[in-house]
């Protein structure tokens, strides 16, 4: 059969579905496919591979009432109305797990980097700007022993607040949807309120998901409930964030600075004033880029797809998540 993948795959999950006898049609060219194109691929193709590009909303989904299964090549559904490709009867696919590690270092070199004003020292370099050192210039912060915060303590949060435990002893508290037994066992961390997140964590490490509770949650009257101290990190999705009010809590003093994997919008725009603060680190949404980790990905993706196209059921599906 036909799947068609919105752009260029890793190895693995093209050899996994040209195994299983399926042709495979890549998206190969470094523009986004026009909505005629999309449609047009859609109409003639048994599966898609979403691996990036525009939403996949209701009107797209009606040319794909006739496909069994779109597998994303990601964890986050939060592009896809799941309720209209549930009603279509298309079952949609994630990659969870086999990127929580790569995702959640992401995450962690953030910290260190805006704790150590990583990027903007190395700017500073860049502009012939070294210059002539004294003991009180060029200070950071450490993380050392400090209150990491999670917000979203699902596959990704757990494995920062891991990581965060066992490079720097920190002190794990998290507020999530439910409760998390081998978090509070293995890693001692603290369950708290959304106040107590907010008022208590030297670092704050956002990790849920992106849906209409968490969008625009961590704006200015939140901000404020923040540390003057503080780190808000987010590599889980832009919309999480109210960016302007982000920059004026920076610039104001409200907390001390942020890591973002992610924007609001994307692409963050090169004269975004977030990219000249010395607090400040970002990177172009690369969460879970490692050539190990994309492979995984792509392996679990084509996974789902053949055994949606030979009528098995899929290994990780999404469908049911859309009241979230
Ligand atoms: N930067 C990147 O490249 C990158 C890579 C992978 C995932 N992500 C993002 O990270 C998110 C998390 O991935 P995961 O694999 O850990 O998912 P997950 O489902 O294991 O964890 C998400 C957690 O968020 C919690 N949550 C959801 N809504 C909440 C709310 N309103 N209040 C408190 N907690 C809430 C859930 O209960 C869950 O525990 C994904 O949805 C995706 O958007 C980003
Ligand atoms: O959700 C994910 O897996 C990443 O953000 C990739 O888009």
């Amino acid at each position: 059969m036909k799947v068609f993948a919105t752009r260029v795959i890793p190895a693995a999950g093209l050899e996994l579905l040209e195994k299983a006898g399926h042709t495979v049609i890549q998206w190969a060219e470094p523009r986004e496919l026009t909505t005629d194109e999309r449609i047009n691929f859609c109409k003639e193709s048994d599966a898609l591979l979403f691996a990036g590009g525009n939403k996949i909303d209701r009107p797209l989904l009606e040319h794909c009432r006739h496909m069994k299964v779109i597998g994303l090549l990601s964890v986050g559904y939060d592009n896809v109305d799941l309720k209209a490709a549930t009603e279509l009867g298309i079952q949609i696919t994630n990659t969870p797990g086999v990127l929580s590690n790569a995702t959640a270092d992401t995450a962690f070199l953030l910290m260190l980097s805006v704790a150590r004003k990583a990027f903007y020292q190395h700017k500073r370099i860049l502009k012939g700007e070294w210059g002539f050192s004294t003991p009180t210039a060029n200070l950071g912060i450490d993380v050392e022993g400090k209150t990491l915060g999670i917000w979203g303590l699902g596959n990704i949060g757990y494995v920062m607040a891991q990581r965060c435990k066992a490079a720097f002893g920190m002190n794990i508290i998290y507020h999530n949807r439910n409760r998390n037994e081998d978090a509070e066992i293995n890693l001692q961390a603290r369950y708290v309120s959304f106040e107590e997140l907010l008022q208590q964590s030297d670092v704050l490490s956002v990790h849920a998901s992106l849906t209409h509770e968490t969008t625009n949650k961590f704006n200015m009257e939140v901000f404020r409930q923040m540390k003057p101290t503080a780190i808000f990190i987010n590599a889980a999705r832009g919309g999480i964030h109210n960016e302007t009010d982000l920059i004026a809590a920076i610039e104001d003093g409200v907390i001390w600075g942020a890591g973002l994997d992610v924007t609001n919008p994307e692409p963050m725009q090169p004269d975004n004033p977030l990219l000249q603060m010395p607090t400040v680190a970002v990177l172009p949404h690369i969460g879970s880029a490692t050539l190990e980790t994309r492979n995984a990905m792509a392996r679990v993706a084509a996974e789902n797809i053949i055994a949606a196209l030979a009528g098995r059921p899929v290994l990780n599906p999404v469908n049911h998540l859309y009241a979230l």
